[in-house]
């Protein structure tokens, strides 16, 4: 297997000792909010929710946009003005921008986000199924933690997609602003539980997400998080099944097969992204993507595993795509999973591994297996057994200390090397919502809780980010594309 020499863009201490583990202000709420929402329910008002309706900016967004539909009766480039650009990423340049001022009676505040992709320059990169595969995964797509498709578009030989505009940035630079680099517990379990309720989502609609990493979850205007970045996911068809405790049913977990496994496969060469962040990985020598989905089924029939949580009369819906199945060598180097290193077959389980070491970097502010080069990483992620930093600021009757002990004990069942005894490996994120360490969160109102931080007012981000730094001529003129294409 062929490995390119990375580097990683972090100036994150790599020392084994974390300096300290604190509860800021702006995030007690987290904890706060569960133990308080148990003893007053009946005093929903003093809760620390967020202050407007989580669904205002989208609804709005929506509704301009059909304006626009309606006005124009087609949505094309020429209907946005273009800011600046976020970022650029492997397979496209993504840009702040707004309907275009001569909409009569648009509103002005609403920003969007537009990822342009130059199709014939993927073509030839052999990049385009992956910027396809992106568009069927934004089309699909229908919650508050994953971004809305609102117009999709193509401009000559380039696609266009219009998106939530997320001011936070992504979950990697918002460590780098920490004390020591690190999230508080409190914040991890906020951006964790968040992460995997997106998870969720994605393995009820049969995607497999394969790159999760803080860069890719960005923090939306209300500071609630929205995974981005789909061009890696891998796709099947899921049947939700209903699980029950072995006592009230004789089965446990049926595992029906998708009656047409919809194989979407990923590009069939290798690549390194260009871009400066922690670079994905796309190596598919051999693709069979979803083809070998049955041969494991015996395993995961009847495990123990599967019902060992539920109650005597418990049901759970359970929509883990453990049909998925692929051989292609793709993520991120420090997040990838044993089995998709070893190249035997990897299917929904990598999700999890991914989830652990998500975590585990939010914590201590660097990934578990990191080596000196990404050969030593990948060897380490495949013999070298899980450890923890100390953390020598945490006293032993803390209630930090305990929380820790609880988010090492989810660590250390997520970063299994044998993904079919991974958490979460047969009944996915109900398992994983169930550990100790996520107790007392309240799943269902999780979009209503106070996030750790909540981005400036749009106001105060338009001027960050756009026309005050611009000069009078920029400001007069807007973005053109043609600075980045040739064609505009
Ligand atoms: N909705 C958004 N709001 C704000 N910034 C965004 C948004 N989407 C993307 N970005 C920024 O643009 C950058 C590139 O986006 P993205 O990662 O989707 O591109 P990509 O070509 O798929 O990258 P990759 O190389 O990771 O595949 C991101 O790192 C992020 O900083």
């Amino acid at each position: 297997m062929s490995m390119a020499s990375t580097t990683r863009d972090e100036s994150s201490d790599n020392d084994s000792t974390c300096s300290s583990i604190t509860l800021a202000d702006s995030t007690r709420s987290w904890l706060s909010t569960f133990s308080f929402r148990r003893s007053s329910s009946s005093n929903s008002s003093s809760l620390p929710l967020c202050a407007a309706a989580p669904d205002t900016t989208k609804s709005a967004s929506w509704e301009a946009m059909r304006r626009l539909r309606l006005d124009t009766g087609g949505i094309g480039l020429d209907n946005f003005r273009l800011l600046r650009r976020l970022g650029s990423g492997d397979i496209g340049n993504v840009y702040l921008c707004q309907i275009q001022n001569s909409m009569v009676g648009r509103p002005q505040s609403l920003y969007y986000a537009m990822k342009v992709v130059d199709r014939e320059a993927l073509a030839v990169r052999k990049k385009l199924q992956r910027a396809e595969m992106e568009k069927q995964i934004l089309a699909m797509m229908d919650h508050p933690f994953l971004p809305t498709l609102y117009a999709a578009f193509d401009a000559s030989h380039y696609s266009c997609f219009v998106m939530d505009f997320c001011p936070g940035g992504d979950l990697f630079s918002a460590r780098q602003r920490q004390p020591g680099k690190r999230f508080t517990i409190s914040s991890t379990k906020f951006y964790a539980a968040e992460t995997l309720v997106a998870l969720e989502y994605l393995h009820m609609k049969g995607i497999v997400y394969r790159d999760l990493k803080p860069e890719n979850v960005l923090i939306r205007e209300d500071g609630h998080i929205m995974l981005s970045d789909f061009d890696l996911c891998l796709k099947c068809d899921v049947v939700p099944k209903l699980l029950r405790s072995k006592t009230s049913s004789e089965s446990s977990v049926k595992t029906r097969r998708s009656s047409a496994p919809s194989c979407v496969a990923a590009p069939m060469h290798s690549c390194f992204s260009a871009s400066s962040k922690r670079k994905k990985v796309v190596t598919t020598a051999i693709i069979r993507e979803n083809m070998d989905v049955y041969e494991d089924q015996s395993q995961h029939k009847g495990h123990d595993y599967c019902t060992s949580g539920l109650g005597e009369h418990d049901t759970e819906i359970v929509a883990e795509p453990i049909n998925a199945r692929s051989k292609s060598f793709v993520g991120t180097h420090e997040y990838l999973a044993p089995e998709v290193i070893s190249g035997n077959g990897h299917g929904s389980a990598v999700d999890w591994w991914t989830f652990g070491v998500f975590l585990y970097e939010m914590l201590y502010g660097r990934t578990p297996f990191k080596g000196e080069n990404n050969e030593k990483t990948l060897m380490n992620i495949l013999k070298q057994p899980l450890a923890f930093p100390r953390v020598s600021s945490v006293s032993s009757s803390s209630k930090e200390f305990e929380e820790m002990v609880k988010v090492q004990d989810l660590i250390s069942k997520l970063l299994v090397k044998n993904p079919k005894k991974r958490i979460g490996c047969c009944m996915g994120s109900v398992e994983i919502k169930r550990h100790e360490f996520f107790k007392g969160v309240n799943w269902a109102l999780i979009r209503s809780v106070r996030p750790p931080e909540v981005p400036a007012e749009l106001n105060k981000i338009r001027s960050r980010v756009s026309l005050q730094k611009l000069s009078k001529k920029d400001k007069d003129q807007p973005y053109q594309i043609t600075h980045h294409f040739d064609y505009f």
